[in-house]
């Protein structure tokens, strides 16, 4: 095939799921306050950190297994499979995901932290046919570590990427949640914010970061 007639390399667009295509922080507060109706709790509004368990310390001299309650919320079975879509989210991934040249892929971590508590992952492709299909299902990406993911833009709301490979090999955009709400871009590996998949500012956004590539 001569040079003209080769297609450009797709355009890859990685999503996260936790906080970006799914509402973690308000169905965590929600499954929180049933779970523990006597427990003091953090209004969204009063989220700082990305790890609830470093934003419920404040707390432990009033309860002292406060941090294995905050846990215990997203480590419950069906906690994943029962987190309903951000608003916008799973039209904005599909008009993405039928941009000429551009692949969807959805990116997202795992629980490591406690023996045996692994249904996250079961959940998070359940998720992924429930609202979106199984066509995206075979999309998902499931990694500790997203810097091995191939990938030219990741829009994730975690301040900081980390991962073997640095500097990044994609732009991160961070996509704004209750806990990084208050950061200022320079404490983020993050190149911009995507505040919401609502207001159409998503598209400009691609399209320019697909110019750049
Ligand atoms: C807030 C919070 C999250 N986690 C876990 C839950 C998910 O498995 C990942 C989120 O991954 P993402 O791909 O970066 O969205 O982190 C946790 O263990 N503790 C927490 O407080
Ligand atoms: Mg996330």
């Amino acid at each position: 095939m001569s040079g003209a007639m080769r297609k450009s390399a797709p355009f890859r667009v990685l999503l996260d799921m936790d906080c970006v295509l799914a509402d973690f922080e308000g169905n965590y507060l929600k499954c929180f306050r049933e779970k523990f109706p006597n427990e003091p709790f953090v209004p969204l509004a009063d989220r700082r950190h990305f790890y609830i368990s470093d934003d419920y310390k404040k707390f432990e001299e009033q309860s002292p297994d406060i941090l294995s309650k905050a846990r215990s919320v997203y480590e419950t079975p069906g906690f994943f499979g029962s987190q309903p879509p951000i608003e916008g989210a799973l039209a904005a991934a599909k008009e993405i995901s039928g941009l000429t040249n551009v692949e969807v892929f959805l990116c997202t971590s795992p629980l490591t932290k406690t023996p045996g508590v692994h249904h996250d992952i079961m959940e998070k492709l359940e998720w992924t046919e429930k609202h979106l299909g199984m066509d995206w299902v075979k999309r998902v990406i499931i990694t500790k570590d997203k810097t091995m993911v191939h990938g030219n833009i990741l829009i994730d709301d975690r301040p900081k990427i980390k991962g073997v490979l640095k500097p990044l090999p994609f732009k991160h955009i961070l996509f704004t949640a209750s806990h990084n709400r208050h950061l200022d871009l320079r404490a983020t590996t993050a190149a911009e914010r995507l505040d919401n998949w609502t207001d159409g500012s998503w598209q400009t956004l691609v399209e320019k970061y697909m110019k750049l590539m």
